[in-house]
């Protein structure tokens, strides 16, 4: 698919959404098990992605071929309810995801301009992503990469595979993969629900000035790149 085409995919609910790109993925892991082996799949975390971990976790797949990974984390404990962390753990390494391979982006130092260079090694090693799921926030920031954090130019122009991040409007210091190592990847969606975002994301169709982070994603031609809206 070209970019310039795309199509916002709309549902009435995220449930509903949640069903239709949880068979999308499943079949994009799969095939990508049945060529290749292996297949890696790298989701966001907050609130909107929870019905479709649900889905997932419950999901026909070879998941001890496949790793699991964040396109970021919040630098808190990993068993603070604002982990993301915690959410991957919790609602979708479960069932028959419970057989899928992990990595965490929680490293244990204590900030997380220590831990980005390590993860940034680590992740640099893998492979070209099979499917990485970006979420938005009320701002336009993508996984944590935030309109106002100093770090956003080095995230989306940097070689690195991971960088620190300090928003200054939403809390905690973040980890986050940068847009270098999220395009390299076979496919990509956009998965958000909510008026109050979909007039977000008409600013950053239409490109409209400032540019958002999450526009990065959307303008970009190279990687295909689909978009699932809710309305609830
Ligand atoms: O802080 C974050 O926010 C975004 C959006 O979260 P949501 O709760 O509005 O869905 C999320 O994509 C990102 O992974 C998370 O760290």
């Amino acid at each position: 698919m070209n970019n310039e085409d795309m199509s916002v995919k709309t549902f009435e609910s995220n449930e509903q959404l949640s069903e239709t790109l949880c068979k999308q993925v499943s079949h994009q892991l799969s095939d990508a098990i049945a060529e290749r082996g292996h297949a890696y799949l790298v989701v966001s975390g907050g609130n909107t992605p929870k019905p479709l971990f649900q889905r997932l976790s419950h999901t026909d797949i070879d998941w001890k071929h496949v790793t699991v990974l964040l396109a970021d984390e919040r630098w808190v404990l990993p068993d603070s309810n604002d982990s993301n962390d915690k959410l991957i753990k919790t609602v979708l390494l479960k069932n028959k995801a419970a057989k899928a391979n992990y990595i965490t982006l929680f490293t244990g130092h204590e900030q997380a301009e220590n831990a980005a260079p390590v993860l940034s090694k680590q992740l640099a090693e893998l492979p070209r992503f099979d499917v990485v799921i970006l979420g938005m926030g009320d701002d336009g920031h993508t996984a944590s990469l935030f309109p106002d954090c100093a770090e956003l130019e080095q995230g989306l122009h940097t070689d690195e595979a991971v960088i620190a991040t300090h928003p200054t409007r939403a809390p905690y210091a973040r980890v986050s993969l940068t847009k270098s190592r999220l395009l390299n990847s076979q496919h990509i969606y956009v998965h958000f629900c909510g008026e109050k975002k979909l007039q977000v994301f008409k600013q950053i169709e239409a490109n409209q000035q400032p540019a958002l982070p999450l526009g990065e994603f959307v303008q970009q031609q190279a990687v295909p790149t689909e978009v699932y809206y809710s309305a609830a």
